[in-house]
């Protein structure tokens, strides 16, 4: 989808204490060879705030920090992958009552790590349609833990943090214009994450904690490994050309990289022999300290570029997404300013 004049006025995380891997090894909650294989050196993780409050407070700041009056939204759209801190409640609506002062639609997104990204190109589609100025809300929030998810031990070759993340969209103006973006999905590889495991009726009754390993080597057993990662390889493939195409890009115009934090086994798999791709010119570097927040590393990852002025006016970006389901999103943008006055992060 080409996107004239979409663009990212603020981006804001909440991301609470980093636990080093040294101390999760040495505590026993991590396996020496998850922690040489994926190179993350720490996660965030929450003490008390649940993926809700995370994504309500990443929400609020990047309202604060782009200015933009509450009742411009358009639409609220908040992504999650687990628990977001009640039940049969609306984790969206929160959000949207933090900010304040909107009456439109606030929807929770399901596309697990992809749906930050998800986000983002459904809140493209709310606002090309639009003939005044307009804005939307996309948040992420998620904490892993126990009994349900163990974030060292789940999804051997991802580790993951605690956070919420929020950026907010306008089609008049902004840090970031985006330039294209494009989502492209496969259900048949939907299987990879339930594998041979019944359909339960409640959370966590038929497998506690997640071990998505034996789940995916059910499901490769049967769709065979060549298969799966064709797929795998040409949906995202699909994502990023026509991610490029729309923002009449190549790769080789691309500064950075904004990658979902995956182990470095992962990655380099995944994104950096695929795409032929310098470990530097990723979010990679930062995002071993944070772990995989789910569906908030991009619009996390976009804040440390322009916090640590890593990220220069005329630059551009690339985002990557990917969801169990499976979906791939990808989306192009410059960094058109150096956005000024933003309150800092909290200190941790
Ligand atoms: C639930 C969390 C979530 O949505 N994760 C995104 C989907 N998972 C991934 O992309 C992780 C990488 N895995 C894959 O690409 C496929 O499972 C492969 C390619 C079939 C096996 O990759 P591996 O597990 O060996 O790294």
């Amino acid at each position: 989808m080409r996107t004239d004049e979409l663009h990212i006025a603020a981006v804001a995380s909440a991301l609470p204490d980093r636990v080093p891997t040294a101390e999760a090894l040495a505590a026993g909650q991590c396996d020496r060879r998850v922690a040489e294989q994926t190179g993350i050196v720490s996660v965030s993780v929450s003490g008390t705030a649940s993926a809700a409050e995370l994504a309500a407070e990443a929400a609020a700041r990047a309202m604060r920090r782009s200015g933009v009056p509450p009742e411009d939204l358009r639409i609220v759209l908040h992504a999650d992958v687990h628990y977001q801190g009640h039940d049969l409640w609306a984790p969206a609506s929160h959000v949207q009552d933090t900010v304040g002062g909107s009456r439109c639609p606030a929807v929770e997104i399901r596309q697990l790590s992809n749906g930050g990204m998800a986000g983002l190109e459904l809140a493209a589609h709310v606002l090309r349609g639009q003939d005044c100025p307009a804005a939307a809300l996309v948040t992420t929030g998620d904490t892993f833990g126990l009994p349900g998810f163990d974030r060292w031990r789940s999804d051997p070759g991802t580790v993951y943090g605690d956070g919420g993340t929020a950026a907010v969209l306008t089609n008049h103006g902004g840090f970031a214009a985006v330039r294209g973006v494009a989502t492209v999905s496969d259900p048949t590889l939907e299987r990879m994450h339930r594998g041979a495991d019944p359909f339960g009726r409640m959370p966590f009754s038929v497998r506690a904690p997640m071990d998505l390993e034996v789940l995916k080597r059910d499901y490769l057993a049967s769709a065979g490994v060549g298969a799966a990662v064709r797929k795998v390889v040409e949906g995202q493939r699909e994502a990023l050309t026509t991610a490029l195409k729309d923002a009449e890009t190549s790769l080789a115009d691309i500064d950075w990289f904004v990658l979902p934090h995956f182990g470095l086994r992962r990655l380099r798999a995944g994104y950096l022999k695929a795409w032929d791709i310098d470990l530097d010119a990723t979010t990679w570097q930062w995002g071993r300290t944070i772990g995989h927040l789910g569906a908030g590393d991009q619009f996390a990852g976009l804040e440390q570029l322009v916090l640590s002025g890593r990220a220069r006016p005329g630059q551009r970006l690339l985002f990557a997404g990917v969801g169990a389901g499976f979906s791939w999103s990808c989306a192009v943008a410059e960094l058109t300013a150096v956005p000024e006055g933003w309150e800092p992060p909290p200190r941790h």
